[in-house]
């Protein structure tokens, strides 16, 4: 019944006004998915290479499509992946690009979902699963590769821990956002909003978690529930080697003043989650950093992991984090971005299901939270891309999907 039929590819517009690429699988029984692939502006250095759209979609066509078509069921999730990793022949998708592949992965789940008459999550995860939700990081003030001349630090995220529903999470991250919006006025600094629409001010880091704990506290109060926030570092854009070190507009911090640093911070402003504090490549510095703070807090690899199991397995070994951002297309498939989550699982680290910087109205990624009750998710606060996730968490949640 899911035997794939047809591929279609096209180029259509992410929320950056890049190109991206657009796929849609059909199956013999009328099935239908429809997947978009996001893009990456801080890119870790070890991710699946994502290759210009329309080359990406020439050489899927060549080389993906002959292998999918009448060869494959949509509703077999490996096999689809496969395939594409056959198809690409590389360890890193330079292949087929891993925008074709995640693009082409996330249309098939969509159709063998839509065979099954099923929701997307059960489709992924199953009868059993869909009665836990991800609690979801709200991306408010931010800077480092996704704005200019604002924060150096890349992300400061609302954690609406104590939030009773997903509904009440969402809200709230949405309100922690006007609230920075009012303070930031109040302080007359005008602020633009950057590419997952957070506000962008020009502002030292320091004003930053000011503001940020002035807004989670006074939201809380509000709504009646606790919210925390976190941070994204992206420690790997602000990591310098011929500096000697994490480069900040007020100096250079060696990796010892950088762990330092995040402790400090971890304490002060009681964060919940701190992504990729460190560089890419400092399994080391990053195993430290946990050895402080990890009862606290939560330590995640992103381009530190990149969604890999091999590079995930790595951080196990060296006590490294203990959490892993999930990102499909830094991966290129569905099927290796659950394996990634079922490893971390298996060894005691949570996932943080995420968006890119560069997204679509692809909504995948809340379906993929709930399959495999990801603790939480990342994808923004505000902004059409973002919502488009954020409210199919609120519709997953009413059963209305
Ligand atoms: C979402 C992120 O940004 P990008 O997509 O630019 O890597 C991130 O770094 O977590
Ligand atoms: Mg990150």
């Amino acid at each position: 019944m899911t035997l794939i039929t047809d591929v279609r590819l096209r180029r259509v517009l992410d929320s950056r006004g890049n190109a991206t690429v657009e796929a849609d699988v059909l199956t013999e029984s009328g099935g239908f998915g429809r997947g978009k692939a996001p893009s990456g502006a801080s890119t870790g250095e070890y991710e699946a290479i994502e290759l210009p759209a329309q080359e990406a979609i020439a050489n899927a066509r060549d080389d993906a499509l002959p292998r999918l078509i009448g060869e494959v069921h949509a509703g077999n999730q490996r096999d689809v992946d496969a395939a594409l990793h056959a198809a690409d022949g590389t360890d890193d998708f330079s292949g087929i690009g891993a925008n074709s592949a995640v693009a082409i992965s996330m249309a098939a789940a969509k159709a063998g979902a839509d065979v099954l008459g099923a929701p997307l999550f059960q489709h992924l995860g199953g009868t059993f699963r869909g009665n836990e939700y991800p609690t979801p990081l709200g991306n408010i003030i931010g800077g480092g590769e996704h704005a200019a001349d604002a924060t150096n630090i890349q992300e400061f995220l609302a954690a609406p821990v104590g939030a009773p529903s997903v509904e009440e999470a969402v809200f709230a991250n949405a309100a922690v956002h006007q609230e920075v919006h009012d303070i930031l006025a109040d302080r007359d600094l005008p602020a633009g909003k950057g590419d997952e629409g957070a506000w962008a001010p020009s502002i030292s880091d320091d004003e930053a978690f000011e503001i940020m704990d002035e807004a989670v506290e006074t939201v809380a109060d509000d709504f009646g529930f606790a919210i925390a926030f976190g941070l994204d570092v992206a420690g790997a854009e602000l990591y310098d080697e011929d500096e000697g070190g994490y480069v900040y507009d007020d100096g250079v911090k060696s990796t010892d003043e950088q762990i330092d640093y995040i402790a400090e911070k971890v304490e002060a402003y009681d964060l919940v989650y701190v992504e990729d504090p460190l560089d890419e490549n400092d399994y080391e510095a990053f195993a430290d950093l946990t050895d402080r703070v990890g009862d606290q807090t939560l330590v995640c690899g992103d381009d530190l992991f990149v969604t890999n199991v091999e590079r995930l397995e790595a951080g196990i070994s060296a006590g490294a984090g203990n959490s892993i951002l999930i990102k499909p297309n830094q991966i290129g498939t569905l099927t290796d971005a659950v394996d990634a989550i079922e490893l971390a699982t298996r060894n005691g680290y949570e996932s943080v299901v995420s968006h890119r910087s560069g997204e679509t109205e692809d909504t995948t990624i809340a379906h993929l939270a709930v399959a495999t009750s990801a603790p939480f998710i990342k994808t923004g606060a505000v902004g059409g891309e973002r919502t488009a996730k954020l409210n199919e968490l609120i519709r997953i949640e009413d059963n209305a999907v």
